[in-house]
């Protein structure tokens, strides 16, 4: 439907310039304003849509049609107001090329959640600065009356084709490495519209302002609305949600997304060159400008990354340490008693190395919860770990909560005897807390601790940890708050 009034819109704008020669011009303005100002309705329209917040790409496509239209009313009023029969009238000329201004930001701008304003605001004042330097060149070219001669006027023409073709480039390097639905549409959209218009302005500034037909009214004119129909068009339609979405490689989406900034300094670079040849200070202003922009912007970018970097490594370190630390105690946990057991006997670095394991459990713990309450049973665990650490003695060894209220405590290079002589000495230190278990026999709380050792070579880790297991059953049943060794 929507393609059908488009086509009626070109057809209109023909027949009417057909039938109403006498009229050409004024009706061929008609059209030529309508076309864009459709064009920029669209946009905004899209805008709206998608919600403002995310289409600033939309957004400022719409400021660059409003400016092509009053470019185009610029020029209607030269033409028939002003009877100027020049075929680039400075103002409009001027307002023609400024479309292409916020179109370079809308697709050289490369923004993620959470950059700063500061961005923005460089991006905006190049943006601004690449304005200034065309106006500059474009009057260093031609008046307010247009240009003065041929040549003048082909070099307008010319430089409307580089801006053109630069805005095509971007605008397809962009949807290549578009890997979002909205992103595409817009990069499709865009890739559609610069195509066309630097067709058509191409044909029509060299062929038919340049050529036979200085003013507008020739049949050639509904050429130039093809272009914001197709636009508008494209803009008006929802994407196609049903359509597979195809994915560019993530290199690519991340290379284009990273380097899509320099587009604008880059237009800014070529045009502050060209104004170089005629205000020499002003080009050398343009070009500090173009590369202390981006190596600002550059410098805010990776200064991001680089506390979004340490950000994930404190997060790392702290996610490592939560994965090896008992959350109650801040003991190692069973994983890490585990692992370091089971790196013994893989790497069996030394196979006559005597490995001795304690297991450690507290007495009568059951009773204590159900008299004081599983908070007393809590805090009583903290303080017995704090003892058991307390006294555990070589930093080599390793103290852990193996579960519940058990405990595990592994040296190496340990004899059962000496094993035997720590685990003394973390019985007694549980003993001296006197931490008050009124159902225990003992009256306070005690552990009762199982001692096992043996040579990595000899026996497998299953086996000596079934033996310490073994000794401390044998504690408990021989009534608890004592030590066993079994070799
Ligand atoms: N408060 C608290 N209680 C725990 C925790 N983990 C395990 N328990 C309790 O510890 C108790 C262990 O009970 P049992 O296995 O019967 O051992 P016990 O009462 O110490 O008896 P013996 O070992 O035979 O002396 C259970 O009641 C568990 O609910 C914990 O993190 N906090």
């Amino acid at each position: 439907m929507t393609l059908l009034l488009a086509c009626v819109f070109v057809l209109l704008h023909a027949s009417a310039i057909f039938f109403l020669p006498a009229f050409a011009m004024q009706v061929s303005y008609v059209f030529l304003l309508a076309a864009p100002a459709l064009a920029c309705a669209a946009a905004l329209r899209r805008s709206a849509r998608d919600g403002w917040r995310h289409s600033r790409g939309w957004l400022l496509v719409a400021l660059a049609m409003a400016s092509w239209t009053l470019g185009m009313a610029a020029s209607l009023r030269q033409d028939l107001f002003l009877a100027n029969a020049n075929a680039a009238p400075g103002d409009s000329t001027l307002l023609f090329i400024l479309f292409g201004v916020p179109i370079v930001l809308a697709v050289s701008a490369s923004y993620v959640e959470g950059d700063s304003v500061l961005l923005r605001v460089i991006d905006a004042a190049l943006a601004l600065a690449l304005g200034y330097l065309f106006y500059v060149h474009t009057f260093s070219l031609i008046t307010l009356h247009g240009a003065s001669s041929m040549i003048q006027a082909l070099r307008v023409a010319l430089m409307f084709d580089a801006e053109n073709l630069f805005l095509l480039a971007a605008a397809a390097i962009r949807l290549t490495a578009a890997d979002r639905r909205g992103e595409r549409h817009f990069y499709r959209t865009m890739v559609v519209f610069t195509g066309l218009y630097a067709v058509a302005t191409f044909y029509y500034n060299h062929f038919v302002a340049l050529g036979d037909h200085p003013d507008f009214g020739s049949l050639r004119d509904p050429l130039i609305d093809i272009a914001f129909l197709a636009f508008a068009l494209q803009a008006w339609r929802d994407p196609d949600g049903r359509r597979r979405l195809r994915r560019p490689s993530p290199a690519l989406s991340r290379v284009v997304r990273t380097a899509s900034p320099l587009l604008m300094a880059l237009a800014l670079l070529v045009v502050s060159v060209v104004v170089l040849r005629e205000r020499f200070y002003l080009g050398v202003a343009g070009i500090g400008v173009a590369v202390l922009g981006y190596g600002v912007r550059t410098t805010l970018v990776q200064l991001k990354h680089m506390q979004t970097e340490e950000g994930l490594i404190r997060q790392r370190h702290a996610l490592e340490e939560l994965a090896h630390t008992d959350g109650l105690t801040g003991l190692a946990n069973r994983r890490v008693l585990d692992e370091m057991l089971e790196r013994a006997w893989i790497l069996q670095e030394s196979a006559s190395q005597r490995v001795a394991v304690l297991m450690i459990d507290v007495d009568h713990f059951k009773k204590l919860n159900d008299r004081y309450g599983h908070a007393a049973g809590d805090a009583c665990l903290r303080m017995v770990s704090r003892a058991l650490l307390g006294a555990t003695g070589r930093p080599g060894d390793v103290l852990g909560r193996y579960g519940g209220e058990e405990f595990a405590l592994v040296m190496f290079g340990r004899s059962l005897q000496v094993a035997l002589q720590v685990a003394e000495r973390l019985r007694a230190a549980v003993e001296k807390l006197a931490i008050a278990n009124a159902d225990s026999p003992y009256g306070i709380i005690t552990v009762s601790i199982g001692a096992a050792s043996c040579l990595v070579a000899e026996r497998s880790l299953e086996a000596l940890l079934a033996t310490a297991d073994s000794a401390l059953y044998a504690a408990k049943q021989q009534g608890r708050n004592r030590v066993v060794g079994l070799e």
